[in-house]
């Protein structure tokens, strides 16, 4: 569905939702704004009539005081807990969005580009949605009075409101130059965020050469920062000059009642004090509105990005439904890739790599290892076979039962996998019921972790660690999903030795005599001797095999023999 459409069916369900508040706040509103607009009328009433001492008077002025201060306030907090609600709801749809999207189109977007989304605009809509409230009840003090300006002379009411229409109108086009700079300046605070991210994630290799640190801070980050304040002061110059040309305009209107209509019809003096007092008494609520338009600006430009962004992230969103049974497997199937291909293509990578066809049918319970050259398409491939990205050709099969974009999430959840890059929760999240927590226990004492972390709650007491005592970790809540099929991308690389040796030589031993299907990514050649089956990748493909396991057994074999 159409991302716009999502977040405006959203919109109106928010608004449903709060359908009862949202009336009240309407009626309350209007009620603040006749009540203001009233005071104003009583005021030139009084004035005029010299009945300002009497008792009564004063009394209906402060009740009517009190009204306008209480209708108001009611009207406010009901439309800022509409607009609260209303941003919980966005947060959340763009966090699904984010989750649910495919893996590539994440990646294509770009971590820095999503962060920039998930602070930036949701707080630009924050802003914009808390200025809303205020300039509809300025809006109905200002149609308020204008109901009042039609009942002391409906010509003079004509020319007011022709003249502003046409003002208003008149201030389109330099408002839509505004809002351009304002689309220009989001666009390079995706690049901000990409130094912000650089700034942070390399910290360590920009305190170490001071070179490549000036040349970041002051070419790189220096210059889009400067392009961003340039675009932003663009924009909020031509705001600045449209509010103030909106306040002479307010004045020349001014003058056109009081010096220029009784030249050419005849107004009594009660009709012009009236009109004068009323447009004086506009300036409030026209200034607030005039000045809140930068910030309803801003918020239209981060909807409109959020928008697209979901947009892109939900065209190809996978069903993320449960499971169904039929891949809700206690034991591995046969996993068949035929004819498999991928290709990368990236907006700054006009070649992209290609990966396949690729053709391979693993059995129930083999070890498997993939090995090759950097490059080579190792963990492509591993991202192909765990169903993180949809091949662009070929077929992946799992027991025979085609893998589609319909039940891919839940042909992903028959595997645990342990990534190169692994993320680390600081929680056993969704897995913190007392048997596992019993395993993780275990698990930990099992790695040699239970002196650096305890679990408490389902929660890590820790997850400041070092590279391979993390890897450990990841491993650790593999285990704990206890799925029939295991992939391990390069977990050993930052092991010590006993560590290596414990999970070529014990740990997948066991997990295959548990009858998992375990793929491991390695370059460790010394432990090939202890798989069912080496495949070897170069450019993107499968070789043939340049040498079978037993011969990988036999230099084991010698080995052993020389030690
Ligand atoms: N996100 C990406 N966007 C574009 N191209 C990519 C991306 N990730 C990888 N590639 C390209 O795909 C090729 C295969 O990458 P892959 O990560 O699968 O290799 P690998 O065999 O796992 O390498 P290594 O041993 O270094 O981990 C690389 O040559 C790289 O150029």
């Amino acid at each position: 569905m159409d991302a716009s459409r999502v977040t405006a069916l959203h919109l109106l369900r928010v608004f449903a939702a709060s359908k009862t508040a949202l009336t009240l706040s309407i009626a309350t509103g209007l009620i603040a704004g006749v009540a203001s607009a009233r005071l104003l009328t009583f005021i030139t009433n009084a004035l005029e009539s010299g009945r300002h001492e009497a008792i009564e008077i004063a009394v209906i002025f402060f009740a009517l005081c009190f009204v306008a201060l209480a209708s108001s306030s009611v009207s406010l907090i009901l439309l800022s807990r509409i607009a609260q609600e209303n941003l919980y709801g966005l947060r959340l749809w763009l966090s699904r969005c984010i989750v649910a999207a495919p893996l590539r189109q994440a990646q294509a977007l770009g971590a820095h580009r999503l962060m920039a989304a998930l602070t930036k605009d949701v707080e630009s809509v924050v802003v914009a949605q808390e200025v809303l409230p205020a300039l509809f009840i300025e809006g109905s003090k200002i149609i308020a009075v204008f109901v009042y300006l039609w009942m002391l002379s409906p010509p003079l009411l004509f020319v007011t409101a022709t003249y502003v229409i046409v003002g208003v109108v008149g201030l389109q086009a330099p408002q839509k130059w505004a809002m351009r700079w304002l689309e220009q300046a989001r666009k390079t605070e995706n690049a901000m965020f990409d130094h912000f991210r650089a700034a942070t994630e390399g910290g360590k290799e920009l305190k170490m050469d001071a070179r490549r640190r000036r040349a970041f801070l002051d070419d790189e980050l220096r210059e889009t920062a400067r392009v961003l304040k340039t675009q932003r002061i663009k924009a909020l110059v031509i705001f600045v000059l449209i509010d103030r040309w909106a306040e002479t305009l307010f004045y020349l209107l001014l003058g056109l009642v009081l010096f220029v209509i009784p030249r050419f019809q005849a107004v009594s003096s009660e009709t012009l004090t009236g009109f004068t007092l009323a447009i004086l008494f506009l300036g409030g609520p026209l200034s607030l509105v005039g000045g809140g338009l930068p910030n309803i600006g801003k918020g239209v430009v981060a909807l409109r990005n959020i928008e697209a962004m979901g947009l892109r992230l939900t065209a190809e969103a996978e069903v993320v439904a449960d499971a169904p049974p039929a891949f809700r497997q206690a034991r591995p199937g046969v996993l068949e890739l035929e004819g498999v291909t991928h290709r990368y293509s990236s907006e700054n990578d006009d070649v992209g790599h290609r990966l396949g066809p690729i053709t391979l049918r693993i059995e129930p319970g083999e070890l498997i290892f993939v090995t090759g050259g950097n490059g080579s398409g190792k963990t492509t491939l591993a991202l192909l076979i765990l169903g993180l990205f949809p091949p662009d050709a070929g077929a992946v099969r799992l027991g025979g039962t085609l893998v589609t974009h319909d039940n891919r999430e839940a042909y992903r959840q028959n595997f645990s996998a342990v990534f190169a890059d692994a993320f680390i929760f600081d929680s056993l999240l969704g897995y913190a019921d007392a048997k596992a927590q019993e395993r993780a226990r275990e698990l930990l004492a099992l790695l040699e972790l239970e002196n650096k972390l305890r679990i408490e709650d389902g929660r890590f007491s820790t997850v400041d660690l070092s590279r391979g005592q993390r890897k450990r970790l990841a491993l650790l809540t593999a285990y704990i999903e206890d799925r029939p099929f295991y992939l391990f991308d390069e977990w050993a690389a930052e092991q010590d030795p006993k560590f290596r040796e414990l999970f070529y030589h014990k740990l997948l031993p066991e997990l295959k005599a548990l009858g998992k299907t375990i793929i491991v990514i390695t370059h460790d050649d010394r432990y090939f001797h202890s798989a069912d089956r080496v495949l070897h990748m170069a450019c993107g493909e499968i070789e043939a095999f340049c040498r079978s396991v037993e011969t990988f057994r036999a230099d084991h074999e010698e080995r052993l023999q020389h030690a």
